[in-house]
């Protein structure tokens, strides 16, 4: 069995020092992990980058080729990862071992978990790859103070579509 952590939460919360720090510790402790970028946008990493979505896609290519903008472009890149799950993916995780550790440093656009279920059929493929999955979800810690102005509170209408209440609806 593999083990995956999953790194995920909003832009600038800090996922890629929490994967670079994580990384420094077990190597202190002499244990043994590989930090995963899953963000094609990512550009600068303080961490050993062990597998990488920007070998399969580039945001800007996808930019530039399907003159998207960076979000759209994001979601492109992600769906295009989802398609590649028995291909590259699978084929990038035969480089390690049944009880090797994977951290996954995630993109932070709440979009790519609320509009498409890319990021919940990934964890459901490395869970059939036999990995044991968790999640850790950062967020900024002076957010907590005022749970409105920071949390969209996604409600069901009566048609079944999902509208995303900001911090002046809830007011
Ligand atoms: N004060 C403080 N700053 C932090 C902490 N963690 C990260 N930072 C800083 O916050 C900024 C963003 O950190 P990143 O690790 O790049 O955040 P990220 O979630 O990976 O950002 P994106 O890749 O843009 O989604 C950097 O300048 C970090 O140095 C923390 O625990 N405390």
């Amino acid at each position: 069995m593999g083990y995956a952590q999953l790194v995920i939460g909003p832009a600038g919360s800090g996922k890629s020092t929490y994967c670079s720090s994580l990384y420094e510790h077990c190597e202190t402790i002499g244990r043994t992990m590989h930090v995963v970028n899953l963000d094609p946008a990512a550009e600068i990493f303080n961490y050993p980058v062990a597998m990488d979505i920007r070998e399969l896609i580039s945001l800007e290519d996808v930019m530039e080729d399907l003159k998207l903008g960076p979000n759209g472009a994001l979601m492109y890149c992600m769906e295009y990862l989802e398609d590649s799950l028995h291909d590259w993916v699978d084929e990038e995780l035969e480089n390690y071992r049944d009880d090797d550790y994977l951290i996954f440093d995630c993109p932070g656009q709440i979009e790519l978990f609320t509009h498409v279920p890319v990021l919940k059929n990934f964890v459901e493929h490395l869970k059939q790859k036999n990995f044991n999955v968790c999640v850790v979800y950062l967020l900024d810690s002076q957010l907590l103070e005022s749970g409105a102005s920071h949390i969209a509170s996604r409600v069901k209408q009566k048609d079944g579509s999902s509208i995303c209440k900001t911090k002046q609806s809830l007011d």
